[in-house]
């Protein structure tokens, strides 16, 4: 039985009319930096998952979305050294404005078979799968 704690992350596809999925890379000084990761971050307490992405998608990207714009696309359970990682994605093809990035080094639109040119966090790759089967 493994005693790590599980750590709630949700993560977003952003997916644009040529059918690219947004990524970005993570800055100097956290955890797996310069990994290129989908957009999201940790459920605060008393949040529901898709409050914690719209506010997520606004803090990184500054974009605007809603609930009725996320769609649950898969999930991943994935031990790191210290937590277990619970990472649903969802793909997002409706929000307003252009996403920059506030919270990350770069952003980059890529076809998601193209997806595994990019160095990610290892809890990430079957969630390429799952894109690839998507799009
Ligand atoms: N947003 C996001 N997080 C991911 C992905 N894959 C993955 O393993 N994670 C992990 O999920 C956690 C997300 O936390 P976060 O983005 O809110 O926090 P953070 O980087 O400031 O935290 P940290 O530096 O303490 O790890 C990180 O540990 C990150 O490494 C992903 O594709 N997107």
């Amino acid at each position: 039985m493994s005693a790590k704690p599980l750590l709630l992350v949700v993560a977003c596809a952003l997916v644009d009319t040529d059918r690219r999925v947004l990524i970005a890379q993570r800055p100097e000084g956290k955890s797996m930096a310069g990994l290129w990761e989908f957009p999201g971050g940790k459920v605060e307490p008393g949040e529901t998952p898709e409050a914690a992405l719209i506010r997520e998608l606004h803090e990184e990207l500054g974009i605007e979305t809603k609930e009725a714009c996320l769609a649950p696309l898969s999930f991943v359970s994935h031990a790191y050294e210290n937590i277990h990682l619970l990472m649903p994605l969802y793909v997002c093809r409706r929000w307003q404005g252009t996403p920059e990035a506030r919270e990350h080094i770069a952003l980059k639109w890529v076809r998601p078979q193209a997806l595994r040119d990019y160095p990610m966090p290892p809890a990430d790759e079957p969630l390429i799968a799952a894109l690839c089967d998507l799009l």
